[in-house]
């Protein structure tokens, strides 16, 4: 189990298109990724979405969560709901994290397979790998190293959730899959400022400083450490293609293949926001992981790579930050830290 080795070589496919007729529950729909994959399964002719925010249905709540199962059998499953936050989010609450994302995904996995669910994607993250992984990181090195201290609490839920998925695969032989994103970005993300990843938070700090014509900001940590990111729109273009060509017991990494230094993504923001001040950092603050970049070798297999570049994707973020700051709509309401 948990992917050393068992099949890395023996990528299959499955057998058919997804049904578009099909119920098809997004759990998590109105977040980032459940936003992103919404639009794309519209796109793809899905004509019976099933989607409820927290305030409807609490998916920590195992009766509710079985009710709905019970009342409207989907034959599809994307959890893309979960507790997210940025690396000072997940290091201050990581009860929180680690409690939240176990519910959540048990109850979630149990009802699936309570109504016998077809075809289900889990969404991990890419901080399930050690520390020190080496670079790129392969599948196989999940559970070969200590985990980064910031969110180890989070990353065992979700090492949780692929064994999950893992066991019902052997024990029921329900073609279960799980997909391993790096960091993502894009419109609907969670702006913030305490509880946020760092592309969203560099969007609204350079921008509030060019507009307010600050001469300098502060970033967090050294800058130096290296990330992958990828725009939720490839990530949901993924997570759909996964679903109907993947179908193996090892999770699939999900990026892009080239990663940047936190510096040099700063200096990015800047230019497309305009923003020609100092940047300062703060050693006080955590830099996490020195680097996190996926093999995605095993995702190239199955015949998908990534589409969108970074500076587009950024350029097309800020415009969705900026009005969104313009009309009030979600920016960050429903955040840790908000
Ligand atoms: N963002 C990133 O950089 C990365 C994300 N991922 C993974 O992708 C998945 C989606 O993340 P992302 O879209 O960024 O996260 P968001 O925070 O944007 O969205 C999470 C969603 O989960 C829902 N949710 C949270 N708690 C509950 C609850 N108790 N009951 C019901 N719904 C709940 C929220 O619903 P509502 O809006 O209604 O409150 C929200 O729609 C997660 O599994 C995450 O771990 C993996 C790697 C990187
Ligand atoms: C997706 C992933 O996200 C988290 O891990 P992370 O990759 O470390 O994520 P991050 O985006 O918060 O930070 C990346 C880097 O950026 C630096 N940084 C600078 N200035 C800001 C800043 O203002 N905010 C934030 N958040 N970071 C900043 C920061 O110090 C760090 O060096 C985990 O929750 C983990 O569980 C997880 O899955």
């Amino acid at each position: 189990m948990t992917g050393h080795g068992d099949d890395r070589d023996r990528v299959s496919y499955a057998p058919a298109p997804l049904d578009r007729d099909a119920t098809f529950y997004v759990a998590g729909h109105r977040g980032l990724v459940g936003s992103a994959i919404w639009r794309r399964l519209e796109s793809a002719g899905f004509g019976r979405l099933l989607g409820r925010s927290s305030a409807e249905l609490d998916l920590t709540d195992r009766d509710a969560v079985l009710d709905l199962f019970r009342e409207h059998r989907p034959r599809y499953v994307v959890v893309a709901a979960a507790k997210v936050g940025g690396i000072l989010a997940n290091a201050t609450y990581p009860v929180d994290f680690l409690s939240e994302n176990l519910r959540i995904q048990v109850n979630v996995l149990d009802a699936a397979r309570a109504y016998e669910v077809e075809r289900l994607l889990f969404l991990g993250s890419s901080c399930i790998y050690p520390r020190l992984a080496p670079q790129p990181i392969v599948e196989e090195s999940l559970l070969t190293g200590h985990l980064e201290p910031t969110n180890d609490a989070y990353a065992i839920a979700k090492i949780a959730g692929i064994l999950q998925v893992q066991a019902v695969r052997r024990q029921d032989g329900l073609p279960w899959i799980s997909a391993m994103p790096t960091n993502l970005y894009g419109p609907g993300d969670n702006f913030s400022p305490a509880g946020s990843h760092v592309l969203p938070a560099l969007i609204r700090r350079y921008d509030e400083a060019a507009a307010s014509r600050a001469p300098s900001v502060t970033n967090w940590g050294t800058g130096s450490p290296r990330r992958e990111f990828l725009h939720s729109d490839d990530m949901a273009d993924a997570c759909l293609h996964l679903l109907e060509h993947y179908d193996g017991p090892t999770h699939v990494n999900v990026g892009t293949g080239t990663d940047v230094t936190i510096q040099e993504v700063a200096a990015t923001i800047a230019g497309v926001v305009g923003y020609e001040g100092e940047t300062l950092w703060d050693r006080t603050k955590p830099d996490g992981t020195p680097q996190k970049l996926l093999d995605v070798a095993r995702l190239r297999s199955t015949g998908w790579t990534a589409s969108i570049g970074l500076e587009e994707g950024l350029a097309s973020t800020v415009e969705w930050y900026r009005s969104s700051t313009r009309t009030g709509s979600r920016t960050a309401a429903s955040h840790v830290g908000a």
